[in-house]
């Protein structure tokens, strides 16, 4: 279930449901029918105002106006557009609406407990404008609860961006699968509670479709998710490196390790600058730490090839040292975690980090927006979606990326993406970044591809952080990931 389909794809969901014997009208009755049970629910409505937009979004809420009235609601009903303009399932819905059609630009919202907003749903194609804007902010400033069908009328399905204006839903009913709108920011937050309805549309379906967004959740990447055997020795866990900036950055290095450690990677090492070797041995006894001053130091170390897993970025500093610690790092079978400076490093030089990248057999950046302008700035339209710009700069790098943020997105360079929904807002902290980076090298460690590695990491970040609570610093998160894990493990059935 953690399928998002597009508008196209949830169009040709539809599509083929129909085409394999459903009728269209009946898919709209149990849409309908889903909102009206959530209507029923809210508590104290009696009186609800149900605004019908032009299209099929407009024919749900017909639906959903006869059912309320049947149940002894007081519905009132009125249409954005002429009603003899109505075509296909939604004219048919229409047809068995008994009462009164408003116009809805005239729609007074006072005299309604609940306004339902069936205006526009996969169908918007452009910036809400003239009469249609002027109703959705009426709707948004009347202060009523609003049950969104579908989508909260402006809000874009593909990219949760708010065409124009959009009024915030206490919930909305999507059918089917949810909509990558659904979890990117902020069309996730004017939603309300999101929920799911079945509407007799096939799983089969997705056999035809194969949908390549995803949300980031545990069933997207647990098959692949290195639960540890009985019989498990601490090489086959992996062995990780974490390459650390001097005295006075490599607290960030040591964020990194400790993350990289309880992720679960069987051995770590911090190979550091010899100013920063004692504060890295006395930090915690799991560490081993090895001197890397500069690139020669970490080719000499990685010819251990056990050591197949590299952090590195976060309090390294940017400039030429840095990109030549990166190309150092790459080789045969060798997993990269690319975070902060050794990003920055690479900064308008997408093509000469594309070219390390790509003799590396996995490679993930985790950049956030600015540090992901600076790299892919000349390839990536800073107007884009966070969905197609992630999926854009995978591709140009050969890499995972790992845009970061409340609605952090995981691409790959084959196309699959992932939205995370958990992230609390109190993950924003300092050093956080440098958890993340050192969670995603401990898996890759352990052997997990690229993609899933990077999102399972992401996906732990934000439990862990939740886990915690408010009051949160980076270095707690490391702390907390034990409880998820074993959450996660006894849901797995492995504990
Ligand atoms: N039979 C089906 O295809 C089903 C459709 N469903 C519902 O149908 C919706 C999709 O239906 P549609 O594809 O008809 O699309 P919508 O009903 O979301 O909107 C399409 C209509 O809005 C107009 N429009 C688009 N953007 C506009 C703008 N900015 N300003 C003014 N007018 C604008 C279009 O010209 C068209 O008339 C879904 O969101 C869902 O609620 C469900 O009933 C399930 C079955
Ligand atoms: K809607």
């Amino acid at each position: 279930m953690t399928h998002l389909l597009d508008p196209q794809e949830m169009a040709r969901a539809d599509r083929l449901a129909m085409e394999w014997g459903t009728a269209g009208i009946t898919l709209m009755d149990k849409a309908g029918a889903a909102v009206a049970d959530v209507v029923a629910r809210r508590p104290l409505v009696t009186r609800v105002t149900i605004l019908c937009g032009p299209g099929n979004n407009g024919g749900d809420g017909f639906v959903a106006a006869r059912l309320l009235a049947q149940r002894g609601f007081r519905v009132r009903l009125a249409l954005l557009g002429d009603r003899g303009r109505l075509t296909g399932d939604a004219a048919q819905a229409a047809e068995r609406w008994r009462g009164a059609v408003e116009d809805a630009a005239a729609f007074d919202p006072e005299d309604a407990d609940l306004i339902v907003d069936a205006l526009f749903g996969a169908g918007l194609t452009r910036d809400l404008d003239g009469v249609a804007r002027a109703v959705v902010a009426r709707m948004a400033a009347s202060g009523k609860p609003v049950i969104a069908v579908d989508l909260p009328s402006g809000v874009d399905g593909a990219t949760g961006a708010v065409r124009g204006v959009a009024a915030q839903a206490v919930e909305t009913v999507t059918f089917f699968r949810r909509k990558p709108g659904h979890l990117l920011l902020p069309g996730r937050t004017l939603c309300g509670k999101l929920r799911v309805a079945d509407i007799g549309i096939p799983d089969l379906v997705l056999d035809e479709i194969r949908p390549k967004t995803s949300a980031n959740e545990p069933a997207l990447w647990l098959p692949a998710f290195p639960i540890p055997s009985a019989g498990g020795h601490k090489y086959a866990r992996g062995h990780a490196v974490v390459v650390s900036g001097g005295r006075w950055t490599a607290g960030a290095a040591r964020l990194a390790a400790r993350a990289c450690l309880r992720a679960g990677a069987g051995l770590v090492t911090v190979g550091a600058p010899e100013a920063a070797l004692p504060m890295h041995a006395a930090s915690y006894a799991a560490l081993m730490v090895r001197p890397v001053e500069e690139a020669s130091d970490l080719r000499h170390l990685l010819e251990d090839r056990r050591l197949s897993a590299i952090v590195m970025g976060p309090g390294l500093g940017v400039g030429a040292t840095t990109r030549d610690l990166v190309s150092a790092a790459t080789g045969a079978g060798r997993h990269l975690v690319l975070d902060a400076d050794a990003l920055t490093s690479f900064a308008g030089d997408l093509k000469g980090l594309a070219d390390v990248v790509g003799s590396a057999a996995g490679t993930v950046v985790t950049p956030h927006e600015g540090e992901f302008g600076r790299l892919f700035g000349d390839v990536v339209s800073a107007d884009a979606d966070k969905l197609t710009r992630a999926r854009t700069a995978a591709q140009a790098l050969g890499g995972v990326v790992v845009l970061k943020g409340a609605d952090t997105v995981v691409a790959a360079p084959d196309g699959r993406a992932a939205i995370a929904a958990n992230a609390p807002p109190y993950l924003a902290t300092a050093g956080a970044g440098d958890v993340l980076a050192g969670i995603i090298c401990g898996l890759l460690a352990q052997g997990m591809p690229a993609y899933e590695a990077a999102a399972a990491g992401v996906w732990l970040h934000g439990e862990a952080a939740r886990a915690f609570g408010p009051g949160l610093i980076a270095d707690d998160l490391p702390e907390a990931l034990p409880g998820v894990y074993r959450k996660l493990f006894e849901e797995a059935g492995a504990l």
